[in-house]
């Protein structure tokens, strides 16, 4: 992050070294990066996604009601299948995402709609806006699952 918001100022910590950051108005300080406040921020970034969630997500199960029980291994496995029919041209995003993602979004190959920061899991948001559009994403880890994101707009 080149340069902080303005109302607040990068510090280190004197007792861990560790860089926080100082709100100048309120003293409050913490460990992240504050981000600019959404409504100066108006980025927006559309991405499809294909979720594969295993037995260590936070709703072990998909919108088909199935329980998911496979292991985070199986599902990375699963991931990195997935990712080289795509970039191999053998299957599209979206016929992939619709027909194996474990989120509802597969309904419709995947695609979330536009979204701004604050609104996805942390991992999943930076990961998004960190793609340019027409980008597939490396694995991406939440606590839904693990994730392959398409940036489409
Ligand atoms: O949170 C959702 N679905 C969850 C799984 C999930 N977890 C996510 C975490 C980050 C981004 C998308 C994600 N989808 C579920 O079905 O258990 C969403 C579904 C949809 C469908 C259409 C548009 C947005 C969304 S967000």
């Amino acid at each position: 992050m080149a340069d902080v918001p303005s109302g607040w100022e990068r510090k280190v910590s004197r007792s861990t070294g560790k860089e926080y950051f100082l709100n100048i108005y309120t003293k409050e300080s913490q460990w992240d990066p504050p981000t600019e406040p959404a409504e100066r921020n108006s980025d927006k970034v559309q991405c499809s996604h294909l979720l594969v969630k295993h037995k260590g997500s936070r709703r072990p199960a998909n919108y088909k009601g199935e329980t998911i029980s496979r292991t985070k291994d199986e599902a990375v496995e699963l991931l990195n299948e997935y990712r080289e029919m795509i970039e191999s041209g053998q299957a599209t995003f979206a016929d992939l995402a619709k027909e194996h993602s474990d989120c509802s979004s597969a309904q419709r190959g995947g695609d979330l709609g536009p979204f701004g920061h604050g609104q996805m899991q942390k991992p999943f948001e930076e990961a998004s806006f960190a793609l340019k559009v027409g980008q597939m994403s490396d694995i991406v880890d939440t606590d839904s699952g693990v994730h392959i994101i398409l940036r489409t707009a």
